[in-house]
């Protein structure tokens, strides 16, 4: 048996798995911000967090949504969108972005946290790096959809 702590720097090459929600409302999205004492605390993200050994994508976000937000998610609505990554001083991190249309209860910031309906351009700051990508994918996405519906 080793004796050796665990690393606290990031293992080069070893990604740790992410599943994220992008809960949307018409054409809103839910950004919350992260609680105190985890890296970029305070900082605005996607509801989400880490997946765990022998999770799927949807499970970990299931299990994500009720312990942060004690919200249930339909698994029907959860539709897997598109796969990010991020390196960060304090881990690399692969992110499985999920659009979700359906849930029930009412938010419970069960993580001390505040959220906040947004749109585009967002108006909450400072976002978490990891999060621009899919703001910006979401911004092509609504370009798209308006050009398409006035050719309509
Ligand atoms: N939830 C979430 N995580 C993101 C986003 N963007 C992004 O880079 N990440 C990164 O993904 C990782 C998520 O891990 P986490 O620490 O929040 O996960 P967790 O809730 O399972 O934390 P825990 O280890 O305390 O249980 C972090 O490294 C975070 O920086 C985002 O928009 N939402």
């Amino acid at each position: 048996m080793s004796n050796a702590a665990p690393p606290t720097q990031p293992q080069p090459g070893k990604r740790v798995e992410v599943a994220v929600g992008i809960l949307l409302r018409g054409s809103q999205f839910l950004l919350g911000t992260r609680p105190a004492g985890k890296p970029y605390a305070g900082y605005w993200e996607f509801p989400g967090g880490k997946i765990e050994p022998g999770e799927t994508v949807a499970q970990a976000l299931l299990r994500e949504f009720d312990e942060e937000l004690g919200v249930a998610i339909d698994p029907a609505s959860v539709e897997i969108w598109r796969t990010t990554e991020h390196d960060y001083e304090h881990a690399q991190v692969r992110l499985h972005w999920c659009k979700v249309r359906r849930w029930q209860g009412e938010f419970q910031m069960r993580e001390g946290q505040q959220v906040a309906w947004q749109r585009l351009p967002t108006t909450v700051s400072p976002i978490l790096p990891g999060a621009y990508p899919v703001l910006d994918a979401l911004a092509q996405e609504c370009l798209n959809d308006a050009s398409t519906n006035s050719r309509a």
